[in-house]
């Protein structure tokens, strides 16, 4: 077997015996899981580089199934929480992607937006932040006043606090006027909405590497949509829609992807405070700004299947790790003017809009968008079932964001 380059030990001894050695990733993950991220093409690339999937069935002692090295896992429940962490103690010596305890903070849309706010990310390539924001936790009909309080301003997305996978757990609302609010079940979020030009970056993690793409994303609301409309309005998971972009209709000032030491640095801030290595931020830039950035969202283990080319980085990613553990264990010390073996390699790449048209597959505007639009005081003018969406070239009224260092509000 041989391995990638930068993995490789300038000892040839050191080298043979880690080429000699099978690493076994058993994987917890539900079926739509397994389906979009255990595609044939990453499993047969990593067998190449001795990497083995096994599937753990979650209802049985781990200790009895494996050995493994590394285990993957995105299951809910507390029942399997308990399994992983009594496994984990009696085996240290696994890699456990990633701890139970840090992609709890993620479950919780207060929790998962507080490293970020904490962080407070301003450098001269911009600044970071998260939307102002305000949970409510019981009483619907206070939340007229709360807000008021709070000085939110409108339109507000409505978002249930607590994402548990469950599809409830993502239906969204758009929200114009605080009244109709008192009608909604608590626990929410009530986060103020940001104009963004209808263009979200998703920023995917896999441990030191990075990658971008851009999707489709709400459109802007102009202060005439606001004092027009009332009510609140369920809306789709437009991000998760197979609707790309045409490159040629978006506003360059919109579509521009955010800046690359930006990104690394809040990658690499938010990977330390949050103790996660595979996750995605979702991030939108203030429309009419330069690079004022919000973050709405952090998955963990996102959808990695979408990614062009992921199947060489999270390869890349287990072996790295693995790597590292087999030199943790394994070597003497004294190695100096060696290349490190477990140095991670710090990889950068933008996947374009039109690698990631080719992949999301379809150029029209589909069903949930077109849903969304059809709700919509004004349609988009040329976005029509079976048409390219050009919903992104409206231009709105710029509306004044303020950054929030709390994101609890
Ligand atoms: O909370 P949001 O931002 O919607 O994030 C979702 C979840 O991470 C989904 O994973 P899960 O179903 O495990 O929660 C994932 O689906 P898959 O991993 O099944 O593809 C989606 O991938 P995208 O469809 O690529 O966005 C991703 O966008
Ligand atoms: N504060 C916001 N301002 C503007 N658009 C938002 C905001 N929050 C969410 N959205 C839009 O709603 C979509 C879903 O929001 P998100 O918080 O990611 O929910 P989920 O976790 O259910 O996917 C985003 O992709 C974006 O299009």
């Amino acid at each position: 077997m041989r391995l990638d380059e930068d993995y490789w030990s300038d000892d040839d001894d050191d080298n043979e015996r880690f080429s000699q050695q099978k690493i076994v990733v058993g994987y917890a993950l539900t079926s739509k899981k397994i389906k979009s991220f255990l595609q044939p093409k990453l499993e047969g690339f990593a067998r190449k580089k001795g990497i083995l999937f096994v599937e753990i069935d979650p209802h049985r002692p781990l200790s009895d199934q494996g050995p493994f090295d590394i285990v993957l896992h995105k299951l809910t429940g507390k029942e399997w929480r308990q399994i992983l962490e009594d496994y984990w103690e009696k085996h240290p010596e696994v890699t456990v992607l990633d701890p139970p305890d840090a992609i709890q903070h993620l479950l919780n849309r207060q929790s998962m937006l507080q490293d970020v706010a904490d962080l407070n990310l301003s450098t001269n390539h911009g600044e970071v932040c998260v939307p102002k924001q305000l949970v409510i936790t019981k009483d619907p009909l206070s939340i007229p006043d709360a807000v008021t309080d709070a000085g939110l301003a409108l339109p507000l997305v409505v978002k249930p606090l607590v994402v548990d996978g469950s599809a409830r757990s993502h239906e969204l609302s758009l929200a114009y006027d605080p009244f109709s609010l008192s009608k909604l079940e608590p626990p929410l979020v009530l986060q103020e909405f940001v104009n963004h030009g209808g263009v979200l970056f998703k920023v995917y993690i896999i441990g030191e590497a990075i990658r971008v793409v851009r999707r489709f994303s709400l459109p802007d609301v102009s202060k005439h949509e606001l004092l027009s409309n009332a009510g609140v309005f369920k809306f789709p998971r437009v991000s998760c829609a197979a609707a790309s972009a045409d490159e040629a209709d978006l506003d360059p000032a919109v579509a521009e992807l955010p800046p690359e030491p930006l990104l690394e640095r809040l990658a690499r801030e938010l990977r330390r405070r949050l103790g996660l290595r595979l996750f995605n931020i979702d991030i939108i830039r203030e429309h009419g700004t330069r690079n004022r950035f919000y973050v709405i969202d952090i998955n963990y283990f996102p959808g990695y299947g979408k990614v062009p080319g992921y199947e060489q980085v999270f390869t890349d990613f287990l072996l790295s790790l693995a790597q590292s553990k087999y030199k943790r264990g394994g070597r003497r010390s004294g190695s100096s003017g060696r290349r490190e073996w477990g140095e991670a390699r710090y990889e950068w790449a933008f996947v374009l809009t039109s690698q990631a048209e080719s992949f999301l597959g379809s150029s029209s505007c589909d069903a949930p968008v077109a849903f969304f639009w059809a709700r919509r005081a004004a349609p988009p003018p040329s976005c029509r079932r079976g048409q390219p969406c050009r919903g992104l070239q409206r231009r709105t009224t710029q509306r004044d964001h303020g950054c929030a260092s709390d994101p609890t509000g």
